[in-house]
């Protein structure tokens, strides 16, 4: 496999960690994939937590929920930032020493107050594996310029109309087809 890197970006809501997620079902089970992917939790109405997973292990937390008091906020969720880096970066690192492809879901607002969380992108960065960033679209954090401003990130933006086609596209990427 290429030793692609890909960044998704696109606006809330418009299918970034779902085109990940097609990805990794479409890379098979002979690739191993790791690293962390954020979840949403709704009560089919409204967002009522998110959780943070280690996509080797299944472990679990949920970060962000009502009632947590923090400075860092989602709507009106509070941040516990300790417990999103008890999972994300093992994950990170774990993924970056043994899996295949490396996943990091999601490079976002929230995401970025962790300056543990900053170093171990930047560290995967430099690892010469494939992987998959899905890239907040608007911050102007320093994390997420410098991954729009690297030329070996390959940036793709999903929307309405590209979003089915788009895992396909990324898979054509990583297999080394130059598109
Ligand atoms: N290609 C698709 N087909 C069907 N449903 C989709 C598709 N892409 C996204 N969705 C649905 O749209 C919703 C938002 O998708 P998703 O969570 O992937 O967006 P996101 O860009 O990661 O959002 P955020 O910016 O909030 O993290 C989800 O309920 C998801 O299941």
């Amino acid at each position: 496999m290429n030793e692609i890197k890909i960044g998704i970006t696109g606006l809330p809501g418009s299918g970034k960690t779902y085109t990940l997620k097609r990805v990794i079902e479409m890379l098979g089970k002979d690739i191993t994939v790791g690293g962390m992917i954020d979840e949403k939790i709704t009560d089919g109405r409204h967002e009522i937590g998110i959780n943070v997973c280690n996509l080797q292990t299944g472990e679990k937390v949920t970060f962000a929920k009502p009632g947590v008091e923090s400075k860092i906020t989602v709507g009106n969720l509070g941040v516990d930032l300790s417990l999103f880096e008890s999972i994300s970066i093992d994950a990170i690192k774990t993924a970056c020493e043994t899996c295949d492809v490396i996943v990091i879901d999601e490079v976002g607002k929230v995401e970025v107050e962790s300056q543990a969380f900053v170093d171990a992108v930047k560290d995967a960065l430099d690892v010469d594996k494939p992987m998959i960033l899905t890239l907040h679209k608007k911050s102007r954090n320093p994390l997420l310029q410098d991954i729009r401003r690297r030329d070996d990130v390959r940036i793709l933006e999903v929307t309405p109309t590209n979003r089915n086609l788009l895992p396909h596209k990324i898979m054509r990427l990583m297999n080394g087809e130059n598109i």
